[in-house]
């Protein structure tokens, strides 16, 4: 049966009076062909324990509850959060959190299922990939999920796209416009499949974050000007000038990851001995 999904998430915002606030993100899906999407994309099984971030009036969380062994949703605005729990009042298997995503501890859980108020998506994705999960079906902005994948050399590479190349595995799923979300937001939105592979160690972060406050200068610039962000104690020129000249000559933003990796080790091990 084809559900109007526009039509239904309006009158539940009318039978509560709630208007939705676009500081928390809450541009909300109607376009049920791109949720039979999403649901389908997640692959759910009766064994499943879903986590969902934002799940706000419940139009994922509805259908995914009615599928799988748990939800666990977790949604920061009260008054939202009080008209999914009237809307869940026949499923006992969602554990409703209200609060801040990015201040909880997520109970165990094994997919995660998302459409991410997007003001997060850069610390709640490295939030999410502390923990050990099979895959994640979540929609970013368009522009954001476009970093998450890009290539050295492109204007989009940054520190986000070297720490995700080696932590995540990352599948463009489907593009979702505007046009599908009440109300609509400014930007498109990019649906992807996110599974986790390695984790990255500190010293590896601290090299990327002082790289690319630098994206355009040369990597040996780079590390000794942005060498307290790796280490307080060290002697930046003295250190820096132990590394690959090779490495060091070339522009932060040309580095592969590989390269990057092959720097943050080399200064860990410089460090260590010092
Ligand atoms: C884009 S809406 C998605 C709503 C629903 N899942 C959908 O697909 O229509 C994002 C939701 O995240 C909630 N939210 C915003 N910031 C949050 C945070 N830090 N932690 C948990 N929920 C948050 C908003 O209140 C909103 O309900």
């Amino acid at each position: 049966m084809k559900v109007n999904l526009a039509t239904e998430t309006k009158n539940i915002l009318k039978k509560y009076g709630l208007h939705l606030n676009k500081r928390l993100g809450q541009h909300y899906l109607i376009d049920d062909s791109k949720r039979q999407k999403i649901l389908s994309y997640a692959d759910l099984k009766d064994d499943d324990v879903i986590l969902e971030i934002g799940p706000g009036i419940g139009t994922l969380t509805i259908p995914i509850a009615s599928r799988v062994e748990k939800v666990i949703a977790i949604e920061k605005d009260k008054k939202v959060a009080t008209i999914l729990k009237e809307r869940l009042k026949d499923y006992n298997n969602v554990e409703l959190i209200i609060g801040d995503a990015l201040k909880i501890d997520f109970p165990y859980f094994n997919k995660i299922v998302s459409n991410l108020p997007y003001k997060i998506s850069s610390p709640i994705t490295f939030k999410l990939l502390e923990y050990d999960f099979k895959f994640g079906i979540l929609m970013y902005q368009r522009e954001f999920a476009e970093r998450m994948i890009a290539k050295p050399g492109t204007r989009d590479y940054s520190r986000l796209s070297v720490a995700l190349y080696f932590m995540a595995n990352i599948e463009i799923l489907d593009y979702i416009p505007r046009s599908a979300f009440l109300p609509p937001p400014k930007v498109d939105s990019t649906l992807i499949r996110l599974t986790p592979r390695e984790k990255i160690n500190g010293t590896f972060e601290r090299t990327c974050r002082a790289l690319f406050q630098h994206k355009k200068k040369k990597a040996r610039n780079a590390l000794i000007e942005s060498f307290h962000e790796i280490s307080k104690e060290a002697d930046p020129r003295e250190i820096v000038d132990l590394i690959d000249p090779g490495l060091l000559e070339k522009r932060v933003f040309t580095l592969t990851p590989e390269e990057i990796l092959k720097i943050s080790n080399e200064l860990k091990k410089i460090i260590q001995c010092h």
